[in-house]
């Protein structure tokens, strides 16, 4: 079984997750929910992504609410995104509909952002990309 470790928010963490073979981590801070004061992934995803360098995806999650937060997240070194409490909202405002739509948005703001930095792949995306990660 596939191990995947989430809550890493420095590269210590995420070198010690890759000697121990996991097979992919989230760098996450849970939403921002369990302690105050906590960096927030996207600051400090880009100094993990330099320290897995390749060795395993990254994952990214907590406050991706819109295309460009997922721009930012592959262009600094994510992989993918996860989304969570915009599911929850969406679910409960229009059940599955609402999910699907609001997974609907985030996709086309996402290709909209990549069309207006002027990439045709996820490749083609890096930090260059992105000037702050605030
Ligand atoms: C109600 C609620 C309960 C959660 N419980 C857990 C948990 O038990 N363990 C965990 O790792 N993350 C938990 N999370 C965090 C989510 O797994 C996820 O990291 C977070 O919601 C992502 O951020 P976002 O909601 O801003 O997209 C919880 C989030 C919510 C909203």
């Amino acid at each position: 079984m596939p191990i995947i470790l989430k809550g890493i928010l420095s590269p210590a963490d995420a070198r010690m997750a890759l000697d121990h073979g996991v097979d992919a981590i989230v760098v996450s801070n849970h939403g921002g929910r369990v302690t105050d004061g906590l960096i927030t992934p996207m600051k400090a995803l880009p100094s993990i992504a330099r320290t897995i360098d390749g060795k395993c995806p990254i994952l990214l999650d907590s406050g991706v609410r819109t295309g460009t937060d997922v721009l930012k997240a592959i262009s600094l070194g994510a992989s993918a995104v996860m989304i969570g409490r915009p599911q929850l909202h969406a679910l409960a405002v229009a059940g599955m509909a609402g999910v699907a739509h609001m997974l609907h948005m985030i996709r086309a703001e996402f290709e909209l952002a990549m069309a207006q930095v002027g990439v045709k792949s996820l490749d083609e995306l890096g930090p260059a990309y992105v000037t702050s990660s605030d």
